[in-house]
């Protein structure tokens, strides 16, 4: 067992960049919002450094840059719109966990500590992508960037998370790979625990200061 772990009964994992790499699906959706728009594909370098804020976020990155000025409203929400359906036909078909992930995630529900899930991602992509890799039963809850007025950084999410299982936030833990996943969990009283192989806009998560880093979740059992 980590360390980190040693008085920890509840454990938020953030998804994108965390337990799945999914930036090969989510650029491929990306760029199909912009062909929609006959505008120049990003591709999977771009995309990775603009993940991390939610679908609308990377929609309205990805439209800022090919168009070279920020989208209008109008045009957001059709892109975002767009996005969604593009994405959510099949979100895992070059989608991939990370080494470790399951093997972790079976080994600390064995020990009965509560799993949840915190994204910024939408509430309901979350279900399709983690049945397709046989995970649903493993989280207790799952909160997308929209299930609650506030997303990560902010620490609504995790204080919702604790709430729901009576733990104080000094018996949890919050792992991810980029900054609001640090940030959030800081601000919650969480500790932080990160990995360095997710999206960060393109820099070091270590930067952020989490409380420990794991090269791979293997190291948390
Ligand atoms: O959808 C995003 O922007 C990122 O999602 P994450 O919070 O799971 O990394
Ligand atoms: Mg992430």
């Amino acid at each position: 067992m980590h360390p980190m772990l040693a008085d920890i009964r509840l454990i938020c994992f953030d998804l994108d960049g965390t337990l799945v790499d999914s930036v090969p699906d989510l650029s491929a959706a990306v760029d199909a919002v912009l062909a929609d728009f006959e505008l120049p594909p990003a591709g999977e370098a771009k995309v990775r450094d603009w993940v991390g804020n939610g679908s609308r976020k990377l929609v309205e990155r990805a439209l800022a840059d090919a168009m070279g000025t920020p989208p209008s409203l109008e045009r957001l929400e059709l892109g975002h719109a767009r996005f969604l359906q593009h994405y959510g036909c099949d979100p895992t078909a070059r989608t991939r966990l990370y080494p470790g992930v399951r093997e972790a995630l079976d080994a600390l529900r064995e020990e009965g500590r509560i799993l949840a899930v915190v994204t910024n991602k939408p509430f309901a992509l979350i279900q399709p992508i983690l049945s397709a890799f046989g995970l649903d039963d493993h989280f207790a809850l799952c909160l997308g960037g929209d299930s609650l007025p506030q997303k990560k950084p902010d620490p609504a999410p995790l204080w919702h998370v604790a709430e729901r299982f009576g733990q104080p936030v000094s018996a949890c833990l919050m792992v991810g790979d980029s900054r609001h996943d640090v940030e959030a969990g800081r601000a919650a009283g969480f500790r932080t625990l990160a990995v360095p192989y997710g999206y960060n806009h393109g820099e070091p998560v270590r930067d952020s200061r989490p409380d420990g880093m794991v090269e791979s979740l293997a190291e948390l059992v």
